[in-house]
């Protein structure tokens, strides 16, 4: 079955150029036997130019290695072998024919690769490829997996902090609570409040107070490590949790947060606004039955804070 051949039989050569499939005929050597109407549309390449020679002098992007260890079963066990695009976006690099706007510029395709058998003893000497344009499919499950890791973002995420929320900053310290057990670990957790917050936002108003707690949750993150996790707790109180840190260590970092707020202005219109906080921490126990017993701890703390005049970090001391 060669290029020749095909020529001679019109309606054959008609219906290979009619599929929006790309069909190539391929020898022992990689020679290219035959080359439809497709083929050539997409890569500009007509089949007198390419027939007869290796596929791999024309499209020296695939790695040669690879595609002779795939066509392998092709040749010797007379069984199909399948390219997805999941796995490798294209075997042939074409240029995808959607709108500019499209999430592709190159064509994703599925290739199915199977046995011709075109010698008297029964001997797969040739192979087939069908090159199937998936571009459609593959762009829709890939903006359909950017949607769900967006959704997933967003379901983790405080909207007006951009710290983690109270449910998922809650699973995550479920889960350091767990790990701690184990490993008995130096964890401390704490939780942090602004003070008199009613006052700030009856004074300045409810975009001012916004403002404020968006301005700590800023302040927050500049005074931790990447591997604590901060949440919004509630409206104007936040929960941390500090892997590999004592009490006494912990305490350096809420007097740096406290300090850092001290030193803070949040300009609203023609205002300026000061603030305070008070934290609370309380490091992990092996007698503390709960994740939420724990929590608790910290809250106790904060409430003494608050208690013995604000603008202050405790311990927990049971
Ligand atoms: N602007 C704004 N205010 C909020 C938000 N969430 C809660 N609040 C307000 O925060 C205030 C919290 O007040 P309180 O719990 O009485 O505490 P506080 O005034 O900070 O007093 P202390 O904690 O005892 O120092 C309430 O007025 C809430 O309406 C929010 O997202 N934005």
């Amino acid at each position: 079955m060669t290029n020749a051949k095909l020529q001679s039989l019109p309606w054959q050569e008609e219906l290979l150029s009619s599929l929006e499939v790309g069909i190539v005929v391929l020898n022992e050597h990689f020679q290219v036997v035959v080359w439809n109407q497709f083929m050539e549309n997409h890569s500009d390449i007509r089949p007198a130019q390419i027939c007869g020679q290796s596929l791999f002098a024309h499209f020296d992007d695939i790695d040669e290695n690879w595609l002779r260890a795939k066509a392998e079963p092709v040749f010797n066990l007379q069984t199909p072998v399948f390219l997805i695009w999941e796995q490798r976006p294209y075997l042939f690099k074409f240029g995808s024919n959607r709108p500019i706007t499209s999430d592709s510029a190159t064509m994703y395709q599925n290739v199915t690769i199977f046995p011709l058998i075109t010698t008297d003893d029964g001997r797969v000497d040739r192979l087939c490829m069908l090159v199937y344009d998936v571009t459609d499919q593959a762009v829709g499950k890939l903006r359909g997996e950017r949607l769900n890791e967006e959704l997933q973002y967003m379901s983790r995420i405080d909207g007006l902090t951009g710290l983690y929320n109270r449910r998922y900053w809650q699973e995550r310290f479920d889960a350091i609570y767990k790990l701690s057990r184990r490993r008995d670990s130096n964890v401390t957790a704490l939780m942090l409040d602004i003070d008199h917050f009613k006052k700030i936002n009856d004074t300045y108003g409810h975009q001012a107070g916004d403002k404020v707690i968006q301005t700590l949750a800023t302040v927050i993150q500049q005074c931790i490590r990447e591997t604590d996790l901060a949440g919004r707790y509630g409206g104007e109180e936040f929960a941390l949790v500090l892997p590999d840190a004592t009490a006494q260590e912990a305490l350096l970092v809420a007097e740096r947060i406290r300090t850092a707020v001290l030193n803070t202005q949040v300009q609203h219109d023609t205002h300026t606004i000061c603030f305070t906080v008070s934290l609370g921490l309380a490091p992990f126990s092996q007698q503390t039955r709960t994740a939420m017993a724990w929590l608790e701890q910290a809250d106790m703390a904060l409430y003494d804070a608050k208690a013995s005049g604000r603008n202050m970090a405790l311990v927990y001391t049971g």
